[in-house]
C-alpha cells in the first residue's frame, strides 16, 4: 500500500472529483459515512460520541459524522471550535445539515468557554485538523487539545485522518498533537503512521476506503510503500514438483562465539525453516557439539579460534567463485581484531550479496572504510543503536530515514531499521514499512532469527529486495502468529522459529 503525501492526497481528491461524477461534499459524506461505520462498529450502543471539529475539511468530517451518528440512533454531539470565521465551503454545508437536526448537537465553542463536561460513557472524537494543518497549534486549539490529551486514560479517543496538530509528511517530535488511541485515515498510508517517534500520537492506524480514484492511487509513483499481502504474492513462489536440494541454495552461516552459540543455532534454525536447502554453520571449536547435536540438519565447519572465529574467509574460496549461493555473518560473531580482520578478508574474497548483521555490524561501525567494500546489494539489519553507530545520530525519525536512504543509494545496499514499522530502504531510493510484528518480538535471538530467515530466502534465488521484504514480513507474521498462540510476554526466539511454517501457510493459503 502506498503512503501518500498530504499534497498527494489532496491532488488524489481532485482528480477523483474531475474524473467522476462525485462532488468534494459527497466526498466527504463517503468519509464520515466510514468513520460512523467504524466508531459504532467498535463501540455501540451504550456509548456517547463528543466530536470536536475544526474550521476546514477535517471539521467538516466531524460534522458529517455526528449527523450519521443521530441517524443511526446514537447520541452524538460536534463541538465546533469558534477560532476563525474562515469556516470551508463543505464545513459550512455540514453546520447547516446538523442544526436541521436536533438543535443541541452543535456546540459553538468560544475561546473563554470551559471544556465541555463529558459522561463516563464518552467516546472522544477528534477531528479539529488533518491534512491542512499549517503552524503549531495555539489558543483555544491548543487548549482544548491539551484537555483531551489529559482523558485519555479515561476516554478513548479515535483521531479522523491525523491526530491533530501531527503533520503528515515531516517530523513533529517536539509539537502538541492529539494523542489518540485510534487514527482513522482514508485509502492510503501517510507517513507520519510509520515513524517510532508518534506511536502514542496515531495508535492504532485504521485505513478506510471512501472511492479514490483507482487510476491515480495506481499511477501515482511514491517513495514509501507499507508492505501489504498483495505485495508478498506478487514476490512469493510456490515450490517446483520436480525441484531437489541443489535448486534451493547453499548457504553458509558465520556465527557464534564462546557463550553466543545460541545465536549461531536460532539463526541456523531460522535458516533451515524458510527453506535453503543446504546449510553450512561456520563457529568456533566450543560451537560444534552443540550445532551438531540442535541443528542436525546442518553441516558443520569449525574454526581454529577456539572460542570465536578468526580464519572464516577461508571458508570460501580466494575468487569467491564456491559452492555458496549465499554468505550471512554477525550473530553471536564477536568483534576482535582477529575476527574483524577474517571479516575485512572475506569481503575481499565474496563478492555476491551477503546477509550482514549484529557483530558484523558492529564491526562495520567501527571500520566505516569496509562499508565500501561489502557487495553491492548486500542486505544491512541494524537496529536503530548498530545503525547509529554506522551512520551517526539523528535529530528525529524523518532525518534518520533520510539518512537510511542516502547510506542505501551511497553504498548500493539494503539497509533496513528495525521498529514497530521496521523500514526497508534500497539502492534506488525506495523505503518499503513493513507492518507485521509486535512487541513480544523485542526479546533476545529475535534478530538472529530475521538474519537466518534472510539467508534461507537469498539461497533460493530471491532477489535481495524481494528477500528483505518477503523475509522481514515472515518475521513478523510468524511472531504474530506465535504471540496468538502463547501470549507476547511467553514468545521467545525460538518460538518465533516454530511459526514461520504457519505464516509460509498463510501466504499460500491466501493465494
Ligand atoms: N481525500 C481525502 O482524504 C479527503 C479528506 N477529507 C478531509 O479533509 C481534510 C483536509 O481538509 P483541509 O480543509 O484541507 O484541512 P484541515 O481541515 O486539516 O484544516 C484546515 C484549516 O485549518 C486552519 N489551520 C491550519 N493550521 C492551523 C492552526 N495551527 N491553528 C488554527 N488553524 C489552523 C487552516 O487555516 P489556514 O490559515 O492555514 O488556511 C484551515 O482553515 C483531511 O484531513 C480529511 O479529514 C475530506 O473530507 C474527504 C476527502
Ligand atoms: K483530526
Amino acid at each position: 500500500m502506498k503512503i501518500f503525501t498530504a499534497d498527494q492526497v489532496r491532488a488524489a481528491d481532485a482528480y477523483t472529483i474531475e474524473h467522476t461524477p462525485i462532488t468534494s461534499l459527497r466526498l466527504m459524506e463517503k468519509a464520515a459515512t466510514q468513520c460512523t461505520q467504524w466508531l459504532i462498529g467498535r463501540y455501540g450502543a451504550g456509548h456517547s460520541f463528543h466530536i470536536f471539529c475544526g474550521a476546514g475539511n477535517n471539521g467538516g468530517d466531524g460534522l458529517a459524522t455526528t449527523r450519521l451518528l443521530q441517524q443511526h440512533g446514537f447520541e452524538a454531539k460536534a463541538y465546533l471550535l469558534h477560532y476563525t470565521d474562515k469556516f470551508s465551503a463543505d464545513n459550512r454545508a455540514n453546520q447547516a445539515a446538523l442544526r436541521g437536526g436536533e438543535a443541541a448537537s452543535l456546540i459553538m465553542l468560544q475561546p473563554e468557554d470551559a471544556f465541555p463536561e463529558l459522561p463516563t460513557n464518552a467516546i472522544i472524537v477528534d477531528a479539529l485538523f488533518g491534512t491542512g494543518i499549517s503552524r503549531p497549534l495555539e489558543g483555544l486549539v491548543a487548549q482544548t487539545v491539551q484537555h483531551i490529551n489529559a482523558l485519555q486514560d479515561q476516554y478513548p479517543i479515535i483521531a479522523i485522518d491525523l491526530p491533530s496538530g501531527l503533520k503528515a509528511d515531516e517530523s513533529s517530535k517536539d509539537l502538541l498533537t492529539v494523542e489518540a488511541r485510534h487514527t482513522l485515515s482514508f485509502e492510503v498510508y501517510k507517513l507520519a503512521f510509520v515513524l517510532p517517534e508518534n506511536a502514542a500520537r496515531v495508535g492504532e492506524v485504521h485505513i478506510l476506503p471512501i472511492g479514490l480514484h483507482r487510476d491515480y492511487l495506481t499511477q501515482t509513483p511514491t517513495r514509501y510503500q507499507v508492505v501489504d499481502m498483495e505485495m508478498i504474492h506478487r514476490i512469493y513462489k510456490p515450490r517446483l514438483p520436480f525441484s531437489h536440494k541443489g535448486t534451493y541454495g547453499h548457504a553458509l552461516l558465520i556465527a557464534g562465539s564462546y557463550g553466543k552459540i545460541g545465536a549461531a543455532v536460532l539463526s541456523a534454525q531460522a535458516c533451515l525453516h524458510a527453506g535453503v536447502g543446504l546449510l553450512t554453520v561456520y563457529v568456533p571449536e566450543c560451537g560444534y557439539n552443540i550445532i551438531q547435536s540442535t541443528v542436525p540438519p546442518a553441516m558443520c565447519l569449525v574454526d581454529d579460534g577456539g572460542q570465536q572465529s578468526v580464519q572464516f574467509h577461508e571458508a570460501v574460496t580466494a575468487d569467491g567463485q564456491g559452492k555458496y549461493k549465499t554468505v550471512a555473518i554477525g550473530p553471536g560473531l564477536g568483534t576482535s581484531g582477529d575476527t574483524a580482520k577474517a571479516f575485512e578478508k572475506l569481503l575481499q574474497r565474496y563478492h555476491d550479496p551477503m546477509v550482514i548483521d549484529a557483530d558484523a555490524l558492529n564491526i562495520l561501525g567501527a571500520e566505516r572504510y569496509l562499508l565500501e567494500q561489502v557487495p553491492k546489494h548486500s542486505l544491512l539489519t541494524p537496529h536503530p543503536k548498530e545503525f547509529e553507530r554506522m551512520f551517526g545520530p539523528s535529530g528525529n525519525d524523518v532525518e534518520r530515514l533520510e539518512k537510511l536512504s542516502a547510506a542505501a543509494q551511497q553504498y548500493s545496499l539494503y539497509i533496513l531499521l528495525k521498529g514497530r514499522y521496521t523500514a526497508i530502504a534500497t539502492p534506488e531510493g525506495q523505503v518499503y514499512f513493513n507492518n507485521t510484528g509486535n512487541a513480544g518480538m523485542a526479546t533476545g535471538g529475535s534478530g538472529d532469527v530475521l538474519t537466518g530467515l534472510l539467508a534461507g530466502i537469498l539461497a533460493q534465488g530471491y532477489s535481495p529486495e524481494h528477500t528483505m521484504i518477503l523475509g522481514v514480513w515472515l518475521h513478523g507474521l510468524a511472531g504474530d502468529l506465535g504471540a496468538a498462540a502463547m501470549s507476547q510476554e511467553a514468545l521467545t526466539a525460538s518460538g518465533i522459529v516454530r511459526f514461520i511454517g504457519p505464516a509460509y501457510l498463510e501466504i499460500a493459503g491466501a493465494k
